[in-house]
C-alpha cells in the first residue's frame, strides 16, 4: 500500500504530493508519545500532522473531502489574498453557549494546546500553515430566543478538523488532526490516517476542476418570497427612525430574510462557493456545513485579523448601488462620500470600534477618512483600522469587546440588541455572527457572516440588513437589502 505515495506530483500537477507514506515513521513515532504522555496526564493528547503539498484548486479539496464522507466541511477563503482553509471531520470541538463564549472558547483552547504534539519538521512554511487550528464562527446573539431554522448552530462552535487544506501566497499544506487517548491501538490509528490519505489523493486525481465545475455559469430556476411582507419591514423601519428622532438610541440595523426554493434540484454548494468567488473575489467566502445544511455566503466586512500581535479591523457602514455606466458610477460614489446620513451611520461605528479596541491594544491607528470599498452592484464607506494588541490578549478576548459592532448591531450597543429582540422578527442565528479561524499561535482571522443563506437541499434562507439612522427613508432601506440579497441569490444559481 505505501507504494501509492511515491512522494511525487500527480499527473496534472495541480495536486501535491500526499507523502504521508515516506513520513510513516514519524507519525507513529508521534502516536506512541502522544499514548505514554496521555498516560501519564490521564488527558486525550491533539496530534498535529503537517505536510507540504503542491497548491491545488481549493474546490477541488472541498470535493475531495465530501467524497471522502468522514464529517462535515468547512471552506473560508479570500481569494484576494489567496489565503484558504478547507476543513473536514472534527478530531476535537469547543462548542459554547451563553455571553461568555467568547472568553470560555479562548480559555478552552489555550488548555488544549499545552495536550497537543505538533510535527515541526517543515521549518521552511509559512507558520499559519502549520499545527492545529480551530475553525468555526458564532451566533449574532446568544441571548435571542432560538428556532428551529438554526437547530444544530450553538452559540459558538469552532472544530479543530480531522484534516485540513490551508494556502496562504503560493505555499499549501495538508495537516491531520487527531485526538489521542491513552488506550488507542497505534498501528491502528496510522493505517486508518494512511487510508484516509489514499482516498484523498485517489479522488483528487479522479475529478478535474472543469468537471467539478462544469455547470458554474449555468442559471438555476429558483422562486423566492420575503418572510416577513415588505410593507411590514417597511414599517419597521419608520417606527425605527421615529423613536430615533425622539432619542431613544442613535443606530440600529434592521435584517429581514427571504427564502429561496429550488424548482429542480437541491442548491450546489460547490457551485454556489465557486460563483461567489469568482465574483467576489476581495471578499471572504465561507461555508460551514451542519450535517444536511450549510450556511454559506461572501462577506466584504472583516472583523479582526490577528497577525503576530498586529491587528487589522475596519469600519463598514455607509452603502450605495453600483451604477451601470462609468458616469452613474463616479456620480454614486460621489454622491455617498458626500452623504451626511450615510457619512453619519459610518461615523458611529468608527468611535465604537476605536473605543473597544482600546482595552484590547497598546496603539490604535484609524484612517482619517472613509474610502469606497467596490463590489460587483453594491459599494460601502470603509475606513482601515489597525492596532496592536496588548500582550497575553487573543484575537477571541478582543471579538467578545468588538462584536456586535454597530455596522450589524447598534448603538448603543444593548438598546439596540434589545430592540432587536423585540421587533425584528427574526432568528438571525449565524448571520452578521463572526466566522473565521484561529491557529495555536494566536494568529487567526474573523469575518462578519453577511451576505449569506441558510441552504437546507433545495431550500435556502437568505439575509440581509441596513443600519436605520433619523434620516432613513423605508423605501430606500428596502431597496439597499435588495442589493445585498442579489450577491446571494446570484450564487444560488440566478442571473445578475
Ligand atoms: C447588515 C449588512 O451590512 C452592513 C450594513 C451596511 C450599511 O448599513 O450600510 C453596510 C455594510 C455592513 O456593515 C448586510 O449586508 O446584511
Amino acid at each position: 500500500m505505501d507504494t501509492v505515495f511515491t512522494g511525487t506530483p500527480i499527473s496534472n500537477n495541480t495536486t501535491g504530493a500526499w507523502p504521508i507514506a515516506n513520513e510513516r515513521q514519524q507519525l507513529l513515532a508521534m502516536l506512541r508519545q502522544a499514548t505514554q504522555q496521555a498516560t501519564q496526564s490521564d488527558h486525550p493528547v491533539l496530534i498535529s500532522f503537517t505536510q507540504s503539498v503542491v497548491p491545488c484548486h481549493p474546490l477541488r479539496i472541498f470535493h475531495a473531502f465530501k467524497l471522502l464522507n468522514i464529517g462535515d466541511r468547512f471552506y473560508w477563503e479570500l481569494p484576494v489574498e489567496q489565503r484558504t482553509l478547507v476543513g473536514v471531520g472534527t478530531a476535537t470541538m469547543i462548542e459554547t453557549n451563553g455571553p461568555n463564549r467568547f472568553t470560555t472558547t479562548s480559555t478552552v483552547w489555550r488548555h488544549l494546546q499545552q495536550h497537543t504534539l505538533v510535527n515541526n519538521t517543515q521549518e521552511d512554511l509559512p507558520e499559519n500553515l502549520q499545527g492545529p487550528a480551530l475553525i468555526g464562527g458564532f451566533a449574532f446573539d446568544p441571548e435571542h430566543p432560538r428556532t428551529a431554522l438554526w437547530e444544530g448552530f450553538p452559540d459558538g462552535l469552532l472544530v479543530v478538523p480531522y484534516l485540513l487544506f490551508r494556502t496562504e501566497e503560493e505555499s499549501a499544506t495538508l495537516t491531520i488532526n487527531k485526538l489521542i487517548q491513552k488506550a488507542d491501538d497505534i498501528e491502528q490509528c496510522a493505517a486508518e490516517m494512511h487510508q484516509h490519505m489514499q482516498q484523498l489523493r485517489l479522488t483528487i486525481e479522479s475529478t478535474s476542476e472543469a468537471q467539478l465545475l462544469a455547470n458554474d455559469d449555468i442559471n438555476i430556476q429558483f422562486t423566492t418570497h420575503d418572510l416577513l411582507p415588505a410593507q411590514t419591514w417597511k414599517a419597521l423601519v419608520a417606527s425605527t427612525v421615529a423613536k430615533i428622532r425622539a432619542g431613544d438610541y442613535q443606530k440600529v440595523v434592521l435584517a429581514r430574510s427571504i427564502q429561496a426554493s429550488s424548482e429542480e434540484t437541491p442548491f450546489n454548494i460547490e457551485i454556489t462557493l465557486s460563483r461567489l468567488r469568482v465574483s467576489y473575489p476581495g471578499a471572504y467566502v465561507f461555508a460551514l456545513q451542519r450535517g444536511e445544511r450549510y450556511f454559506v455566503g461572501a462577506t466584504p466586512e472583516r472583523l479582526l485579523r490577528t497577525s503576530d500581535g498586529q491587528i487589522q479591523t475596519m469600519a463598514l457602514a455607509g452603502s450605495a448601488p453600483r451604477g451601470n455606466s462609468e458616469e452613474e458610477d463616479e456620480q454614486l460614489d460621489l454622491e455617498l462620500l458626500q452623504s451626511a446620513k450615510n457619512q453619519g451611520e459610518h461615523a458611529i461605528v468608527v468611535t465604537m470600534i476605536r473605543e473597544a479596541l482600546a482595552h484590547y491594544c497598546s496603539q490604535v491607528w484609524v484612517s482619517d477618512k472613509p474610502q469606497l470599498l467596490r463590489l460587483k452592484n453594491i459599494q460601502h464607506l470603509q475606513t482601515p483600522i489597525i492596532g496592536k494588541l496588548l500582550p497575553g490578549k487573543s484575537i477571541l478576548d478582543a471579538i467578545g469587546e468588538l462584536h456586535p459592532t454597530p455596522a450589524v448591531g447598534g448603538f448603543p450597543r444593548e438598546t439596540a440588541l434589545a430592540e432587536l429582540r423585540e421587533f425584528e422578527q427574526l432568528d438571525r442565528g449565524w448571520y452578521a455572527g463572526p466566522i473565521g479561524w484561529i491557529n495555536a499561535n494566536g494568529n487567526g482571522e474573523f469575518a462578519v457572516a453577511l451576505r449569506s443563506a441558510l441552504v437546507d437541499e433545495a431550500q435556502a434562507t437568505l439575509f440581509a440588513g441596513g443600519g436605520i439612522v433619523a434620516d432613513s427613508q423605508p423605501e430606500s432601506e428596502y431597496a439597499e437589502t435588495c442589493w445585498k440579497f442579489a450577491v446571494m441569490l446570484r450564487g444560488l444559481g440566478g442571473g445578475d
